[in-house]
This record gives structure tokens, sequence and C-alpha cells, in this order.
């Protein structure tokens, strides 16, 4: 069948939902007109659009995998204290996650995809957790004492918490930007900065203080602005930014209010944290 007579802006082969392969002028990568009717074959698009998403998937594993071995590198060179590279892991894995979801397709199914990453971390947690394998450096920089039993708690949940908002909330949503945001970026510089700074602690909890709570409302504010800026300008998400950036200052707010709850025995900040901020952005965008 004759492809119909039309020009296209090429971008990289990046299918869309109804299954042509249109390209969109994209802010970030160069755009090549391309004219359809020179084409030399079609792909049908579902097949490109899955070769897509897994060249997209193994880029991001790959990455995944490398971010952990450099900070092992870092830790076994006594560059990094084994603590401070643990909160960087903590803070770049899901930041630069939420970084990597435009690099999937327009495709419904991307988010599995995206997921999937976190799924082969979560299982290298839960192998090495387990004592099925022994990962050295892994363990050396997922942990804060080398036992590989820690990695079946903060790191667990960290990237389970991951592949909920992936799978549920994904890109067309603030909730799971904003929950990553105040999970990864706002607890991550809470710690590092409350161990450093923290010498006034917060009257109700003497494991927690003012400036680390303080760091953990600023930098899990601008990140979450930052990110939904980011996917904003992508054409992902479609905000109103007068009530958007209000309301995620109040989000980031109750989040860092529970954080500094001394309830950590009872329940760890990889999952109250991410999940009170959940809810609490499903009452304040899922009316808009
Ligand atoms: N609001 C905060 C949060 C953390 N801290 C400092 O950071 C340390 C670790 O904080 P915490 O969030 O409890 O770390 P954990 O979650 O236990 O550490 P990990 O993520 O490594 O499990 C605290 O003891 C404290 O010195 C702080 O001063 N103020
Ligand atoms: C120590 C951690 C949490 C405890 O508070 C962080 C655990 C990190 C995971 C094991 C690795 C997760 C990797 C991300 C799913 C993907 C990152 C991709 C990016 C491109 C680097």
């Amino acid at each position: 069948r004759t492809p119909p007579p039309c020009t296209t802006v090429f971008r990289w082969n990046k299918p869309t939902i109804d299954g042509t392969v249109r390209f969109l002028r994209s802010p970030v990568m160069p755009a090549v007109v391309l004219d359809q009717r020179v084409a030399p074959f079609a792909v049908p698009a579902a097949a490109e659009d899955l070769l897509y998403n897994a060249g997209a998937t193994v880029g991001v594993l790959g990455g995944a995998y490398a971010l952990v071995r450099a900070f092992d590198e870092l830790t076994r060179r006594n560059i990094l204290h084994q603590g401070l590279s643990r909160k960087l892991v903590h803070i770049l894995s899901g930041l630069l996650f939420l970084v990597s979801w435009p690099i999937f397709s327009n495709s419904p199914k991307a988010r599995y995809f995206a997921a999937f990453v976190p799924l082969v971390n979560c299982l290298r947690l839960l192998v090495n957790g387990l004592s099925l394998a022994s990962d050295e450096g892994l363990i050396k920089s997922l942990t804060r004492e080398g036992d590989p039993q820690e990695l079946l708690k903060g790191p667990l949940y960290y990237v389970l918490i991951l592949i909920f908002c992936a799978l549920v909330f994904w890109r067309e949503s603030p909730i799971g930007v904003v929950s990553l945001g105040m999970m990864c970026g706002g607890d991550g510089v809470a710690d590092i900065i409350g161990r450093k700074y923290g010498s006034i602690k917060i009257p109700y909890n003497q494991n927690k203080s003012w400036v680390g709570s303080i760091s953990m409302l600023v930098f899990g504010f601008l990140v979450s602005i930052g990110i939904l800026c980011y996917y904003s300008v992508l054409g992902h998400v479609q905000l109103d930014w007068a009530s958007t950036v209000p309301r995620v200052a109040f989000i980031s707010f109750v989040a860092t209010v529970v954080e500094s709850l001394p309830i950590t025995e009872i329940v760890d900040d990889n999952i109250s944290v991410p999940l009170v901020t959940m809810a609490v952005a499903f009452s304040l965008f899922s009316n808009s």
C-alpha cells in the first residue's frame, strides 16, 4: 500500500499511540524532515514501538547498573564514605529514573518497559538480601553496615515505590513525580544535611533536626517542580502553575512533617513518605 503523501518531522522513530509512525518535533532532539513517500519500507508500528521501548529499557538498566557500580568504586577507593554513598544513590537513582521516563515512547505500554528497570533491581535486592547471591558491590553501596539483609528493607521498599509510581501514575500525573521527588530528593538530602549540620533537634524527635527537615522541604519541593517543568516542556503534563506550585508546596510540607515523626521503628521512611505524599497529592490533584 503506497504510504500517504505527506511530510513528517522525523524524530528518531519514536512511534505514537494510534499505531501510525508519526513523528513529533522534539524540543530536545534535532528535527529532520522526511517525506514518507520515499520511506524504504514500513515496519509495523507495534513492532517498532516494542523494539524502541526495549532499547530504552536496556539503556536505563545499564544506567542503573553503572550508577551503583560507580558509587561502589568510590566507596572502595575511600573517596566516599559508605553512608554518604548510599544516600547519593538513594537521591540519584529515583531522580534519574524520573528523568529517563520521557525516553520511552508515547505508547500506553511504555510504562511497563520503564517499570521493568526497578523490577530487575528489586530481584537483585531480593537475591542478594536473601544471600542467594553475593554482589559485594551492591551490598557495600546500598547498605549502612554491609549486612545483606539491609537490602530487604529501605532499598527494597524504595524500588517497589518506583515500580508503583511508574505503573500507576507514570508521566501524565504530578502525583508520582512529587512522591518520588520527596522520597528520593527530599528524604535523601534531609539525611545528608541533617547528619552534618543538624545540631538543633526537633522537640518531638531527637533523631531529626530542623535543618534536616527544612532541607527536605526545600529540596523536595524544588526537585518536584523541576521535574514537572521538564515533563511540561516535553508535553507530558499540562499544569496550571498558579495552582500547582502552592499545591506542591503544601504536599512537600506534609511529607516533611511525616518524615520528621518518630515512627521510623514502626514504618520505614521509604514507605511513609511516598504513601502520604501520594494520598495528599491525589486529594489535591484528582479534581484538576
Ligand atoms: N529530618 C531529618 C532527617 C534526617 N536527619 C539526620 O539523618 C540521619 C538519618 O536520617 P533517617 O531519615 O532516619 O535515615 P534512615 O532513613 O534511617 O537512613 P536510611 O535511609 O539509610 O535507612 C538522622 O539520624 C539525622 O542525623 C536529620 O537530622 N533530620
Ligand atoms: C539505597 C537506596 C535506597 C534506600 O533508602 C537506593 C536503592 C537503589 C536501587 C537499588 C537502584 C534503583 C535504580 C533505578 C530503578 C533506576 C535508575 C536509572 C537511572 C538512569 C540511573
